[in-house]
């Protein structure tokens, strides 16, 4: 599917899945904004992107996702550049749960600034066109994962808030669908040196090693299409998406209202 004269904002741009992302947006004819800490990769990435897919389709933004000042004049120059913005990707995270306290800043409180934002342009019921969102899980959002409680928390916060946000923008109109993406282990760099991440749980890294060994790893771009698979299907709102090796898996909630259903 064509996502020609539509714009997308994807944080943490640079490397692994957020590069994966930008890509096969460009592929499919968006506009991407590329935002990221990391400014001299950013600007060489979005310089060779410019060549390939056309200079004006592509823009670098140096942006830490901590920081509401920058995320907000980032959102703020993509409109301007781009004229709208109808595709949010909130990818940016980290594994470190030594600073445990950044990684929730980033993996959580990172999603729900940029969600808020971009909200300020999207909302219908405040002038926007409406869009979707899509957050950057885990199946660490999905079940207990001892080696790192710190960053389980954070993958849990986003999956519930993506779907409860889902539910708050049907019943307020505000147009935009948010969905989560799930993934298992995805080879890029935050799935290196993985003792030093686990912090004070390092003693776990070789039962991490052998469940990454029955799991399996999956690529990037895997990890991508399935992302713009729910990007591009509108019947997909409050939804998480598992990717695995062995495939995707839309994953059911407990009803806990009506248990029985
Ligand atoms: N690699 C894996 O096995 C899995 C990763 N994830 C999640 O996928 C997302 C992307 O991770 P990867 O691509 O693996 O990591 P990565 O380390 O390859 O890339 C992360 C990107 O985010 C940027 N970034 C880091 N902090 C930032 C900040 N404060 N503001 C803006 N940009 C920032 C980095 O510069 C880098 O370009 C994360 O949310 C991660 O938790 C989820 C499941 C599995
Ligand atoms: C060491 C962490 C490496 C990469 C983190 C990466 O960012 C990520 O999010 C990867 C997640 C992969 C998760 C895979 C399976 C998770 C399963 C759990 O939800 C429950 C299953 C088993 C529990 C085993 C345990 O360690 O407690």
């Amino acid at each position: 599917m064509s996502l020609r004269g539509q714009t997308a904002v994807v944080t943490g741009a640079v490397m692994g899945i957020g590069r994966a992302m930008v890509e096969i947006l460009l592929q499919n004819d968006a506009k991407v904004a590329l935002l990221d800490v990391n400014k001299s990769g950013g600007e060489s990435l979005t310089e060779a992107l410019g060549k390939q897919y056309g200079s004006q389709n592509v823009l670098f933004l140096d942006c830490d996702v901590e920081s509401e000042e920058q995320f907000k004049a980032a959102f703020k120059r993509a409109v301007d550049a781009f004229g709208q913005i109808d595709i949010v990707f909130n990818n940016a995270g980290i594994l470190n749960e030594a600073t445990w306290e950044k990684t929730v800043s980033i993996n959580l409180l990172g999603v729900i600034r940029g969600t808020y934002l971009a909200l300020e342009h999207m909302n219908k019921t405040h002038g926007g066109r409406g869009g979707v969102i899509i957050n950057t899980g885990s199946m660490a959002g999905l079940g207990p994962f001892s080696c790192c409680p710190v960053y389980t928390a954070t993958k849990h916060g986003v999956v519930s808030f993506t779907r409860a946000m889902a539910s708050a923008s049907t019943v307020s109109g505000y147009g935009v669908r948010f969905n989560a993406v799930c993934p298992g282990f995805v080879q890029t760099d935050l799935f290196s040196n993985i003792p030093i991440r686990l912090g004070q749980y390092s003693h776990m890294a070789d039962a991490t090693a052998q469940l990454v060994k029955k799991m399996g790893v999956i690529t990037p771009s895997q990890v991508a299409e399935a992302v713009l698979e729910m990007v591009t299907d509108e019947t997909k709102n409050g939804e998480a998406l598992m990717v695995m090796p062995k495939g995707k898996e839309y994953i059911t909630f407990p009803n806990l209202i009506s248990p029985n259903k």
